[in-house]
């Protein structure tokens, strides 16, 4: 894993989003890396579900908290993807920043509170400012979800 997640290279404007930003305290605050140093189109990020985030069933997650994890960790992978096409550090002006166009998620089988999700992001396509990500959830090794997010980069204005 690289040392500095993705999330912590957003400029402090960027970072009160709901799903990842570190100075949102309400927030999940995910944290996204690339998974290996030597590959630039894989990346992780890992979370525990607090009691709360539980849907229907007490021990299973609600769907809403998947989809939040998975179009952060979407969106995340997007912008280091570019940052990296364009030979930048991340975080570097101008800054490079994707929103969700679609997401479209399977929901597999139920999936944990109890134990640390894993979620799996791959840069499939980046063409112009539109990146395509395929995404999947985790707990214990077996995937819960499923999804392909279209991310699209805000025009510099
Ligand atoms: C909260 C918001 C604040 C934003 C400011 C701060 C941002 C700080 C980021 C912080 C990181 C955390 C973020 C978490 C992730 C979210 O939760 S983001 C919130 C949910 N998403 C939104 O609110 C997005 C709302 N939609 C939009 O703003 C506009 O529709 C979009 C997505 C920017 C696209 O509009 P546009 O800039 O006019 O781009 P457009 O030329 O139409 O499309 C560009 C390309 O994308 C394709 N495309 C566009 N939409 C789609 C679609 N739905 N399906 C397939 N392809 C599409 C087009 O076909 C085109 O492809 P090419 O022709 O280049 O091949």
């Amino acid at each position: 894993m690289s040392k500095q997640a993705f999330q912590d290279s957003y400029p402090a404007e960027f970072s009160h989003c709901y799903g990842c930003g570190h100075d949102n305290p309400h927030g999940l605050q995910l944290k996204s890396y690339w998974l290996d140093e030597e590959d630039r189109t894989h990346t992780v990020a890992h979370f525990t579900p607090k009691p709360y985030h539980t849907g229907g069933v007490p021990d299973k997650a609600y769907g809403g908290l998947i989809a939040s994890l998975l179009d952060c960790h979407g969106t995340a992978s997007a912008a280091a993807a570019a940052y990296f096409k364009e030979g930048r550090k991340m975080g570097t002006a101008p800054i490079l920043r994707f929103v969700t166009a679609s997401l479209s998620i399977d929901f597999l089988r139920p999936t944990p509170i109890k134990e640390e999700l894993t979620l799996y992001g791959e840069i499939t396509q980046l063409e112009g400012r539109k990146a395509t990500v395929a995404l999947s959830l985790s707990a214990n090794g077996e995937p819960c979800a499923t999804a392909t997010m279209i991310a699209v980069a805000l025009k510099p204005e």
